[in-house]
C-alpha cells in the first residue's frame, strides 16, 4: 500500500457533477472518497454511484445511529452500493453493533459483493472535554474513547473512528487489525474549523493511523490536487 493510499478525501458538497469531478482529479492521488451525509442527503444513491463509476474505493460516512432493528434495516438498504467503509456509532450500544456487522456481512454475501468494513464513531473530533461534560459524560475523552473502542472490537466491528489524539489509547485495547480511521487531520498552517482535536497527518499516521480522513484542507484549498499531493508526500 502507497501511503497516499491512506488518505480518503471527504467530498461535503450537495452537488454531484463537481463530487465526480473532485474524484476524477484526486484519482491516483488519494486512495479513495469518503461521501457523508451532506453529500447523501442531497445527491443520494443516484450520486454516490457516479462518484463510484470514477473507480476509487468509497467510504460512506451515514454514522447510523439508532435502535438495532432500524440500523440493520439502513444497512439493508444502502448494501448493494458496496461501499469499502461504512459508518455507525458506537453510542448505539453492543446489540446494534453486533446486528450490523453481521448484516453488513449476510448482504453483502446475498449481493456479492465484498464486505465493507463497518466502523463505529467513537467521540466526533469537533467536541472536547468540556462539550463532553455539558453531554452528562464525565469521564475524559481519552477513556470514553478506549472503553468505546473496546465495545467496539468485542461487538464485531472491523475498526472505528477516532481523533489523532487517542490512536494509540484505541490501540492498546484493540488488535492490530483493528482499523483506525482517523479524521481531525490539518495540515500545519491549516485553519481547524470547527474540528478540536487535532493532527497533522503525518503525526496522524506516525501514531497508527489505517485510514486519513481529510476534507476542507483539500477541498477548500485554491488547487486542490496540489494540496492532496503536498499532504501524500509529507506522508512518504
Ligand atoms: O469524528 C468525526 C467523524 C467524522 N468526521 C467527518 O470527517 C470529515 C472531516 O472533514 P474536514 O473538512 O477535514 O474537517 C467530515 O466529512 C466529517 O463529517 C469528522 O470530522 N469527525
Amino acid at each position: 500500500m502507497k501511503p497516499s493510499d491512506r488518505i480518503f478525501c471527504a467530498l461535503d458538497t450537495t452537488d454531484t457533477d463537481q463530487a465526480v469531478a473532485l474524484a476524477r482529479e484526486l484519482k491516483g492521488v488519494v486512495g479513495g472518497m469518503k461521501l457523508g451525509l451532506e453529500f447523501y442527503c442531497a445527491c443520494g444513491a443516484e450520486g454516490f454511484k457516479k462518484v463510484s463509476e470514477v473507480g476509487m474505493p468509497i467510504f460512506l460516512d451515514l454514522k447510523f445511529h439508532d435502535i438495532p432493528n432500524t440500523v440493520a434495516g439502513a444497512i439493508r438498504s444502502v448494501a448493494p452500493l458496496a461501499p469499502r467503509i461504512l459508518t455507525i456509532h458506537t453510542q448505539g450500544g453492543p446489540e446494534m453493533m453486533r446486528r450490523a456487522a453481521e448484516t453488513a456481512k449476510e448482504e453483502a454475501a446475498k449481493n456479492g459483493v465484498p464486505t465493507p468494513w463497518v466502523v463505529g464513531v467513537t467521540i466526533l473530533t469537533s467536541l472536547d472535554q468540556s462539550d463532553l461534560q455539558a453531554i452528562g459524560v464525565s469521564d475524559s475523552v481519552g477513556d470514553q474513547v478506549a472503553r468505546l473502542a473496546s465495545l467496539a472490537a468485542h461487538s464485531g466491528l472491523d475498526g472505528m473512528v477516532c481523533s489523532p489524539k487517542e490512536i494509540s489509547l484505541a490501540r492498546a485495547v484493540t488488535n492490530p487489525s483493528f482499523k483506525l480511521i482517523v479524521p481531525g487531520i490539518r495540515p500545519a498552517g491549516s485553519a481547524a474549523g470547527d474540528q478540536k482535536r487535532v493532527m497533522t497527518p503525518q503525526e496522524a499516521v506516525t501514531n497508527g493511523a489505517d485510514v486519513l480522513v481529510i476534507g476542507r484542507p483539500i477541498t477548500e484549498a485554491s488547487d486542490p490536487v496540489a494540496a492532496a499531493r503536498a499532504i501524500a508526500d509529507s506522508l512518504a
